[in-house]
């Protein structure tokens, strides 16, 4: 392996993580999860995770979510107004009780937005992702594809300053994946949207991030840094690019030491 992966200062970080550590359990039955592990996520960047299955990429989301505490080290996200986070789960996390449109509506019915603005800000996020005719559908007639894209416009409604997502297209189909990744593209890079994006998928890292980054067997750390190098605004054309596949292939050839047996 080559140097030590060691984060870039970034200069005013929007998340920064400085020696974090997670362990779960008690002694003698613990389980070390995550890190130390640095890192740093500039405003307006979107830095995506891959990792082996059990590396801590999920524990590392759920600390900075504010779901679970560090064991040891910090997880600072700093913002500049009282917008909280938002995140996206790989199995939507909408509620199927509620409409399609008050799934979308939920962060700003929780910010006491005033009820007529919650819905024209929602109906227009409804629009954007091609849901206008499902507002008041429930999420059970719906497809994955489309429950995805409420999560989505659930999550960007509340005009987060930091976006969390860990797997969000883990569950739908390769040709869903592939449409849903190209329309997160699209959004994000149009909202700039700062984003912690965690995935199994190098082709959707490479895609999407400003950065690639590869956490190491568990207990997580970060072991490699890769700056996809296709400028922005991009498509997801770059996926037929020669440059695409070499990438991918280096990633993987890191990811599968991690992933060997020993
Ligand atoms: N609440 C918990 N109690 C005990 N162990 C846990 C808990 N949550 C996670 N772990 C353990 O911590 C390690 C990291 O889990 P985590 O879910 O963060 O990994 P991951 O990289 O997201 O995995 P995957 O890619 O398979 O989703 C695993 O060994 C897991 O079993």
């Amino acid at each position: 392996m080559g140097e030590p992966y060691q984060d870039r200062e970034a200069s005013d970080p929007k998340l920064r993580a400085t020696d974090l550590t997670r362990t779960f359990g008690r002694t003698p039955h613990t389980v070390d999860a995550l890190g130390p592990l640095d890192l740093t996520v500039a405003p307006g960047e979107f830095v995506c995770v891959v990792g082996p299955s059990g590396c801590g990429k999920s524990t590392l989301l759920r600390i900075a979510a504010g779901l679970l505490r560090p064991s040891m080290g910090t997880l600072e996200i700093r913002t500049s107004s009282p917008r909280p986070a938002a995140m996206i789960f790989q199995d939507y996390g909408i509620y199927d009780w509620k409409t399609v449109r008050a799934n979308v509506r939920f962060g700003l019915d929780i910010q006491r937005v005033p009820r007529r603005e919650a819905n024209a800000r929602a109906d227009d996020w409804l629009a954007r992702m091609g849901l206008s005719d499902f507002a008041h559908a429930y999420p059970a007639t719906l497809s994955g594809g489309m429950r995805q894209r409420v999560a989505i416009a659930r999550a960007l409604a509340v005009q987060p300053e930091l976006l969390l997502m860990d797997e969000p297209f883990a569950a739908l189909d390769a040709q869903l994946r592939t449409i849903l990744q190209d329309e997160l593209l699209d959004l994000t890079q149009s909202l700039r949207t700062t984003t912690l994006f965690i995935t199994h998928s190098l082709e959707e890292a490479i895609v999407l991030g400003d950065r690639v980054l590869v956490m190491s067997a568990r207990p997580g750390r970060i072991i490699a840094e890769h700056r996809p190098p296709f400028p922005r605004p991009r498509t997801g054309d770059i996926r037929t690019a020669p440059e695409f596949t070499a990438l991918k292939s280096e990633l993987w050839d890191l990811l599968r030491k991690e992933a060997a047996p020993v």
